[in-house]
């Protein structure tokens, strides 16, 4: 994969683009990755209608049976220019892929340019490393600031940490939409600065599916930021479901790549901590929350994701914290499936185009 900008230094794709080092190590051990391919082929079909209805077998990659199409995710950001769209799309239909959603958006007075296109395509004609280098060329003429390529059934599943403190609500809905195969990512293993007895459905889930949980005690003084480097250096991106520490610059620094906040406040109102309490002494009559990137600047990153539900004077603070709870859950999953999806790019020195 090409291309790495961060919203923190480097851009969102600086943890992505390290798939693509280990992609092509992958396809190195090509003969195992045909197997490989087809037999998760013959699996992700049954989620594709199109490829059940029409003639598709996930049997064989055999060029003389029905051709295997697979989809395949591309998203480009460049200096505005005439002809780009003619070009990628050219790009993919010179190699025999066919294109099922393009999504451009060129903002006015800002001659930038933003396209996201979903095709399907068969890799024995279009192998998986001649896609990169074929997007890769057209990025190079125009000087793209992000091209990222993502075919799910071949490509690695971002690997991520989940960190949280002492409420679970965020990680046991992302665990669950995990399991259910809703969240596309692998899950490394989860930090907490709290305690969790072993005999919780929390730690019972992570025992059940083998994901290890670290407890990371903190106090003011001491973050334990150099042991969460080394807990999360193999990650793509970090998810903070209720982390109620700051990290610090030079953490997000050390660490180089995105990490995604949920706030259960509507931002940029209610920073810091208890938002539910600082909008309900406000009297609000719309609670929401946020998921964000975080920045060294607390709960100032670019929003990826945000949702809002009406409140009333017949709220009182706890309701206000449980509809919060309940918005925050569905944002935060919402967010990390979109950023799975390569639907989120930089915007901007703080905002986000979400496709
Ligand atoms: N550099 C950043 N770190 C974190 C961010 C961020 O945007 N930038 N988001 C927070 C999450 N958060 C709100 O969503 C948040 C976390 C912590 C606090 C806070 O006041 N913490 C206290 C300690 C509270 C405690 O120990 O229980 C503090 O650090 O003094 C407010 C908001 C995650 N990190």
């Amino acid at each position: 994969m090409s291309g790495a900008r961060s919203f923190g230094e480097s851009g969102p794709w600086f943890g992505l683009s390290r798939c693509g080092e280990r992609l092509r190590r992958r396809l190195r051990e090509r003969p195992t990755m045909i197997r490989r391919i087809s037999e998760r082929v013959s699996g992700f079909a049954k989620n594709f209608p199109i490829l059940k209805s029409s003639r598709f077998h996930g049997e064989s990659l055999d060029s003389s049976v029905s051709p295997v199409l697979i989809p395949g995710v591309h998203v480009f950001h460049c200096q505005d220019a005439v002809g780009i769209v003619a070009k990628l799309s050219d790009c993919i239909a010179a190699k025999g892929g066919n294109i099922l959603g393009y999504d451009v958006f060129v903002p006015e007075n800002n001659n930038v340019f933003y396209s996201r296109s979903e095709f399907i395509f068969d890799p024995v004609k279009w192998p998986r490393n001649q896609v990169d280098e074929d997007f890769q060329t057209i990025a190079q003429r125009y000087g793209a600031l992000n091209s990222v390529v993502r075919v799910p059934s071949i490509d690695p599943k971002y690997k991520i940490a989940l960190l949280l403190s002492k409420q679970d609500h965020c990680l046991v809905e992302m665990l669950h939409k995990w399991q259910d195969g809703k969240l596309p990512v692998d899950i490394t293993c989860v930090i907490s600065n709290h305690e969790r007895a072993s005999n919780t459905h929390v730690m019972r889930f992570l025992e059940r599916h083998g994901i290890p949980y670290h407890y990371v005690s903190t106090t003011k003084e001491n973050k334990r930021e150099d042991d969460i480097l080394e807990l999360v250096k193999d990650t793509d991106f970090l998810v903070l479901a209720r982390y109620m520490q700051i990290l610090s610059g030079n953490f997000l620094k050390g660490y180089g790549k995105d990490v995604i906040n949920i706030h259960h406040g509507l931002l940029p109102s209610f920073k810091g901590g208890y938002p539910a309490k600082q909008a309900f002494d406000a009297g609000v009559k719309l609670i929401g929350a946020t998921s964000h990137f975080v920045t060294e600047e607390l709960d100032s990153g670019p929003i990826i994701e945000q949702m809002v539900e009406s409140v009333s004077h017949r709220d009182n603070l706890r309701s206000f914290v449980q509809k919060s709870e309940d918005l925050e859950k569905k944002c935060l999953t919402k967010a990390i499936k979109s950023y799975c999806e390569l639907r989120v790019l930089p915007y901007g020195t703080n905002k986000t185009v979400v496709f």
